[in-house]
């Protein structure tokens, strides 16, 4: 296939012919356009007569939410493969395989994993997924701890951050979460029903001082590889499987946005409950689940992380120094309860929202889950530097939500 163009379903078809590790030359191959990103398209191609299938992504040279008006660049494509591939090796059953990479076509193709459902579909569905925050912790530990310093070579790792240097990506985020949702700027979007609470973050100096210090950290703290996007529609799970996918945003940068944009996200459903149960019965014993989900994957990761750190760590001084451990640790629970609060706030007002408070039908259940989320979310930000444990960040959603009335 020549030079860079956006593929048809036809021309997908020819090139995953090529795999012939996964399909049988000459066999009836269907292909269906499936992407439902906001950037890329992905073709799902299978042979229906012998079961076997793979997922064909290619980067559009724009952002598909927006259109041609906003160029993106065609090099996500590399990096989203490339970090695959890394945490594939770090992280092992948790990310798709990686069958081939095009760097012309910016084509990265690999493993269908249609049996699965995305996570944020399943929690719509008010699905439970017991062994997510055992394999989510162990995702976020072996992918931060061995690409930080604490636990990979310090001369390798500074070429690896070269490899991963991805300022498209990077301003989108600065843009998006760090910035936007407090001015009036033309890419937020709100329902008017809450423009009291937009103008709110406009004007919120406190607010500001804490976002400002978490975007700096943003920019400037090469901490480790993070996945870059860590959200419910970037996970896809099934009761005995989790898999992470889609990490185009991936940098190096600070651990804590990774960790806090799983917990976010559980919160963002958590916030939006009561559309989505039978009955207030169902609302609470739902919410339970996904606090005590957030508790398993923050104290899960601090076991993994310092276990890690105790049996492969490469820093000397770092792993003597008395009290050094606990104080890293717990400036990494002040990033992720900072970088949580963050991701909450950026899909209420911000550009791109997800579709747990989106799909309520209901206009008075909808501006009910944004206030609560907007609550949750600018309260996290504000104590961020304050956290001393889990328990706070779970304090923090379970008042907004007796406090914050339907
Ligand atoms: N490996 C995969 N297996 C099955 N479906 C996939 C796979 N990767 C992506 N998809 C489907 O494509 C959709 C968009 O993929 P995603 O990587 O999130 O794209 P974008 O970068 O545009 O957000 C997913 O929500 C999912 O439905
Ligand atoms: C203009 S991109 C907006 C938003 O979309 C990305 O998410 P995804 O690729 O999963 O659709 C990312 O969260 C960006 O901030």
């Amino acid at each position: 296939m020549s030079a860079y163009h956006p593929l048809n379903e036809q021309e997908a078809i020819e090139i995953a012919r090529g795999l012939e590790s996964i399909f049988t030359p000459g066999a009836h191959l269907v292909s269906r356009e499936i992407g439902d990103g906001n950037l890329n398209l992905v073709f799902h191609i299978s042979d229906p007569k012998e079961g076997s299938s793979l997922i064909l992504k290619q980067a559009l040279p724009y952002a598909k939410v927006v259109g041609e008006s906003w160029p993106l660049t065609l090099d996500r494509a590399r990096i989203e493969s490339e970090a695959l591939i890394q945490q594939g090796k770090l992280a092992p059953g948790l990310v798709p395989t990686v069958y081939k990479y095009d760097p012309e076509l910016a084509l990265t193709i690999m493993q269908d994993l249609s049996d699965h459902v995305i996570m944020r579909r399943g929690l719509i569905e008010s699905g439970r997924y017991p062994l997510f925050a055992e394999h989510i912790s162990t995702f976020l530990a072996n992918t931060l701890f061995f690409t930080s310093d604490l636990g990979m070579n310090q001369q390798s790792k500074k070429l690896r951050v070269r490899e991963f240097i991805n300022p498209e990506l990077c301003k989108i985020t600065e843009d998006l979460i760090f910035d936007h949702p407090y001015t009036d700027a033309d890419t937020n979007s709100f329902d008017e029903a809450i423009r009291d609470e937009a103008e709110a973050l406009w004007n919120d100096g406190e607010l500001h001082l804490e976002v400002a210090l978490l975007r700096e950290k943003f920019l400037t703290q090469a901490q480790a590889l993070l996945h870059g996007d860590l959200h419910t529609g970037s996970i896809f799970i099934k009761p005995d499987s989790t898999q992470v996918i889609d990490p185009e945003f991936a940098y190096y940068g600070p651990m804590g946005f990774d960790i806090g944009a799983v917990i976010a996200n559980l919160l963002l459903n958590f916030a939006a409950r009561g559309h989505w149960d039978s009955d207030e019965t169902a609302r609470q014993e739902y919410r339970s689940y996904l606090i005590e989900t957030i508790r398993e994957i923050w104290i899960k990761f601090d076991a993994k992380f310092r276990s890690l750190w105790e049996k492969n760590g490469v820093d000397r001084i770092s792993m003597t120094a008395p009290g050094y451990k606990d104080n890293y640790m717990n400036r990494l629970l002040q990033d992720t309860v900072g970088y949580a609060g963050s991701k909450m706030v950026r899909r209420i007002v911000g550009l791109a929202h997800v579709a747990d408070i989106d799909q309520i039908p209901d206009p008075a259940a909808r501006e009910h889950a944004q206030r609560l989320a907007l609550s949750i979310g600018k309260e996290l930000i504000k104590r961020n530097r304050k956290t001393a444990a889990i328990e706070d960040l779970i304090e923090v959603a379970q008042s907004a939500a007796a406090s914050v009335k339907a």
